[in-house]
């Protein structure tokens, strides 16, 4: 889960990027509640892969009508809507994408997020969210975690499709930040298709990888992976991490959008885990949601938090004090968490202790 933004600079009229702007009027609080409206006309679109069809230029409503196979009168409608949120822009004769719809909506385009974007945050994540008041109400929830939604072949298939578009751009700049160098032992524990392994195995010919998640899921991590060429340098296991043992004697434990998608006290186990398999100065690397810790939001990484509780009762969210608190308490020492994605993700890099 999780992404990056599609508005990269401050909108003129709004704070400045990290810090949140109290909202004053109707019109802000109008914004907020029709947003689900707005999430829904672009997943609509990509639906019927209308910003492919405006990659090369301004298209009638006739033409894109006959490009999707959307009657024109729907179509319109839809082209209003996206027009009144921004993601394409109108014409004298017709509609061309937005910028950002350009750059991150059309189909194999390099920044190509569509498929996360309608597949795991369309189809899954708002479906959960329905069960928010249940959640906090603590009197049911979506599903029994994201391990149970993830025990279907099919669920675990669009999820782990989705979020390995979601991940490659994020897992290329991590794996550029650690910079490996030579020979190093990686455990990817909830790497889902494996997007950071593949990322990190490019960056130096000397990294081992292995990839644990669930049974569905690594069956699609192996696909990934032959793709990737690297059946030979990364190993996959299916394993619960809460409950399965892990190996041992690693250089690296990586934990990207782990944490958060477990309950609070396998939090504690999975950390516990990662001390016990890291060879003494080893390191751990968590890459996840963090808030601010003396500010509000970032508001994309408190609503990612927040999705969690609509699927199981012991979510819990933290910022980057409580989370190194945390990882002290299990013996390591956490470095200053970083800026993965802005405004939704950090990295925080942890040593064990070498022994004197
Ligand atoms: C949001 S995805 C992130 C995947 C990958 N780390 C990435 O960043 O692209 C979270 C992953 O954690 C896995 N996961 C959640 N609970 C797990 C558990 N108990 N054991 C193993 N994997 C788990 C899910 O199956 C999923 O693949």
């Amino acid at each position: 889960m999780g992404q990056v933004p599609v508005t990269d600079t401050p909108q003129p009229g709004t704070a400045p990027a990290g810090v949140v702007a109290p909202v004053v009027d109707r019109h802000g609080l109008t914004h907020l509640a029709y947003g689900f409206m707005a999430s829904k006309a672009l997943f609509a679109a990509l639906g019927v892969d209308l910003f492919s069809c405006l990659a090369a230029g301004e298209r009638t409503v006739p033409e894109l009508s006959a490009s999707t196979g959307v009657a024109a009168h729907r179509l319109a409608t839809l082209l209003h809507a996206l027009a009144g949120v921004g993601l394409v822009v109108a014409g004298p004769d017709g509609y061309t994408n937005a910028p950002a719809a350009q750059r991150y909506l059309v189909r194999g385009a390099p920044g190509d997020l569509g498929d996360y974007f309608r597949l795991q945050v369309a189809q899954q994540v708002y479906p959960a969210l329905l069960h928010l008041d249940a959640g906090l109400a603590g009197t049911g929830v979506a599903f029994d975690a994201w391990s149970g939604l993830l025990a279907d072949p099919g669920e675990a298939r669009v999820f782990t499709e989705a979020q390995h578009a979601g991940s490659l751009g994020p897992a290329r700049r991590l794996a550029d930040r650690l910079a490996p160098a030579g020979p190093c032992s990686v455990l990817d524990v909830g790497g889902g298709s494996g997007a950071f392994s593949y990322a990190l195995c490019a960056r130096d010919p000397g990294v081992r990888a292995t990839v644990l998640d669930l049974p569905a899921v690594v069956d699609v991590a192996r696909e990934y992976r032959e793709r990737a060429g690297l059946t030979d340098r990364v190993t996959l296991l299916a394993a619960d991490a809460v409950r399965d043992p892990w190996p041992g004697g690693l250089d690296v434990v990586l934990m990207s959008y782990l944490l958060s998608a477990l309950g609070d006290a396998e939090i504690d186990v999975v950390l516990a885990k990662a001390h016990a398999c890291l060879r003494p100065g080893g390191l751990l690397v968590v890459h996840d949601f963090v808030l601010h810790d003396d500010a509000p939001g970032p508001a994309p990484a408190a609503l990612w938090f927040l999705q969690y509780v609509a699927s199981r009762p012991d979510a819990v969210s933290f910022s980057g004090a409580t989370l190194a608190a945390r990882l002290r308490g299990h013996g390591f020492a956490p470095r200053r968490p970083e800026v993965l994605i802005p405004e939704i993700t950090k990295v925080i890099v942890s040593s064990t202790a070498v022994p004197t």
